[in-house]
């Protein structure tokens, strides 16, 4: 018997494949004719990243790798949040070990996503904060929607995001624009990040988005995949070294300064907005 968790080939239309991951809060979706592969997040209402998607995000990220698949576009099934980042009630109220497992799998996937050799793209139909901006920036382009935000806002909660965690968005801006960006906890509009370089293209739609993220990768047709993969590397090389250096330390540092009190606090306020932003 077929377990649903199993990889099934379901026909999508005449051109494209939806290949169940063992996964639940992710889909893949191969392109016949192109061989690209769309994956989705789908946790709603917002795509919070808890352990489960984070999980997720990594199983569909090898899953891709595996298949031969010519290319990696990240996007969200929501019509107006691509992802909130961290999922804040996960790492309220809890323990320090759960605290760990949080820092770690959200480790694991972005240097799954920043680390391969494949080329990716991330179809920004939605807002786009902290952890959201973190796996936009982990890939080699970006194409957003208009009228959303986008951004590393860590400093405006208090709280310093490690170098690792800047380094896909100091990738890709100029020194003194990230500098000024993450002191700030600065969170660009759609045009803000197009002008500044955050983003490299504006969409009308997410299937718009989708498109120009096919046509980013099919750029790539006629180069060798190894070369490709291997120059890629070579520009993240020092990143992901240091990243490699720190990671356990990091860890540790993650569940001490989540757990305090202070902070503990802050995300309760942080909770409380939220709940009550809702209400009005
Ligand atoms: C704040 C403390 C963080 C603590 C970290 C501690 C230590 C860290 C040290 C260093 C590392 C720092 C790295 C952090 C990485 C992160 O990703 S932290 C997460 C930061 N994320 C945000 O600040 C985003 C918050 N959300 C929003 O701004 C908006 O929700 C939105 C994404 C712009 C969408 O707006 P929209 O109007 O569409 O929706 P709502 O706001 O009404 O939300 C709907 C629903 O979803 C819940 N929700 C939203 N965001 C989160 C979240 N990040 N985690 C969990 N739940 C979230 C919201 O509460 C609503 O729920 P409902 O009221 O039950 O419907």
């Amino acid at each position: 018997m077929l377990h649903s968790n199993l990889l099934r080939l379901v026909a999508r239309g005449s051109s494209s494949r939806l290949m169940s991951t063992a996964t639940k809060l992710t889909t893949v979706e191969v392109n016949d004719e192109t061989g690209i592969a769309t994956l989705t997040m789908n946790r709603p209402p917002v795509n919070s990243q808890n352990v489960q998607l984070l999980l997720d995000l990594q199983a569909s990220i090898s899953e891709i790798e595996n298949n031969k698949s010519r290319g990696l576009i990240l996007t969200s099934a929501h019509s107006n949040v691509f992802s909130a980042g961290l999922d804040i009630f996960e790492m309220y109220n809890t323990d320090v070990e759960r605290l760990r497992t949080v820092w770690t799998e959200l480790q694991n996937v972005w240097i799954a996503l920043y680390g391969t050799s494949l080329p990716t793209a991330a179809a920004i139909n939605g807002h786009a904060p902290a952890g959201g901006c973190l796996l936009a920036t982990a890939c080699e382009y970006r194409v957003m929607r208009p009228n959303f935000l986008i951004g590393l806002n860590e400093a405006q909660l208090g709280i310093i995001a490690p170098k690792w965690l800047m380094s896909g968005f100091t990738n890709v801006l100029p020194k003194r624009v990230a500098e000024r960006a993450l002191t700030q906890g600065r969170m660009f509009t759609t045009q803000e990040a197009f002008e500044a370089g955050l983003v490299d293209e504006i969409a009308s739609s997410k299937e718009e988005a989708v498109e120009k993220c096919a046509a980013f990768i099919g750029s790539f047709a006629k180069v060798n995949p190894l070369a490709r993969g291997l120059t890629k590397l070579q520009f993240r090389a020092d990143n992901i070294k240091e990243f490699e250096k720190i990671r356990e330390k990091d860890v540790a540092d993650f569940a001490a300064l989540a757990s305090s009190p202070e902070v503990q606090k802050v995300m309760g306020t942080y909770l409380e907005n939220l709940k009550n932003k809702g209400k009005k």
